[in-house]
């Protein structure tokens, strides 16, 4: 099986402060969609910046480990080498343009594409989110937080990424409305073949989208299988899930 990403025995530190992530292995299949869990402070942001080049700009570093994406060692690489090789992301709180037109937009997205490309992928993204080409010359600043978060995926999909990163998605947003911009992800990773790494406060949606998934605890794996057993953990359902085990309730 081919994997897309290999992270490897990964730690980082933030300047004054201990270890953030402490020997984190983590592998992504490409064409696999894999959820990364974990309550707040767990590490989850930590590590898709360790991912991403950005941990730097907020003062942390990595101590140890490698990170390979695609057949490449990429610790170290600024991140528009890192959208060069194929990587995207959404990043948490729907960071999009406010100024510029959901075209424009997109358009910032497709910057790297060759002029001829352009038009296809931008055609391909609003074929995903029709509702992003009736708004086309909306300023992005007077979308809805929903199709905020649409712009911002379709952005990041505009480019064709071999690999997406997706970053809290459902933060401050309906439930309907996360569940149908997971249902277009879904057909995303179904037709291009695109890898996901997605954290996701909502372990339920997480574990239903997902093939794969890991739990990290203070910085480290803890859990780690299919999106089914990791489900049925007792760890998940009782921490994650809000559930308990029918015989503990009963006892
Ligand atoms: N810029 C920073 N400087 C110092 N410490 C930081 C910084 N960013 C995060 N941390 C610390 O690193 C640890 C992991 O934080 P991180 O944001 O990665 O967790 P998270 O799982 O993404 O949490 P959340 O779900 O709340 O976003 C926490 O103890 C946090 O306080």
């Amino acid at each position: 099986m081919e994997i897309m990403l290999n992270v490897e025995n990964l730690s980082v530190a933030y300047a004054r402060k201990g270890l953030a992530l402490d020997g984190v292995s983590l592998q992504l299949p490409a064409g696999r969609i894999v959820a990364l869990l974990g309550a707040n402070g767990a590490g989850k942001t930590t590590l898709i910046r360790a991912i991403t080049g950005l941990l730097a700009v907020h003062g942390g570093g990595v101590t140890a480990g490698s990170v390979n994406f695609n057949g490449t060692e990429i610790l170290g690489l600024p991140p528009h080498r890192l959208v060069r090789l194929g990587m995207a992301q959404v990043p948490e709180g729907r960071l999009v343009f406010k100024q510029l037109t959901v075209e424009e937009n997109l358009q910032v997205g497709a910057a790297i594409l060759p002029r001829a490309a352009v038009q296809e992928r931008m055609e391909a993204v609003y074929q995903l989110f029709p509702r992003l080409l009736e708004r086309r010359r909306q300023a992005a600043g007077w979308l809805s937080g929903g199709e905020q978060q649409m712009l911002a995926l379709g952005r990041a999909l505009v480019a064709g990424p071999r690999l997406l990163l997706v970053d809290e998605l459902s933060l401050g947003l309906a439930p309907l409305i996360v569940e149908s911009i997971y249902e277009q992800l879904k057909i995303v990773g179904d037709t291009l073949g695109t890898s996901m790494l997605v954290v996701e406060q909502n372990a339920r949606l997480a574990l239903e989208f997902a093939s794969t998934a890991y739990v990290l605890e203070r910085g480290r794996i803890v859990l780690s299988g299919s999106a089914t057993e990791v489900g049925a953990s007792d760890l998940v359902r009782q921490s994650y899930l809000g559930s308990q085990r029918a015989d503990e309730v009963l006892a």
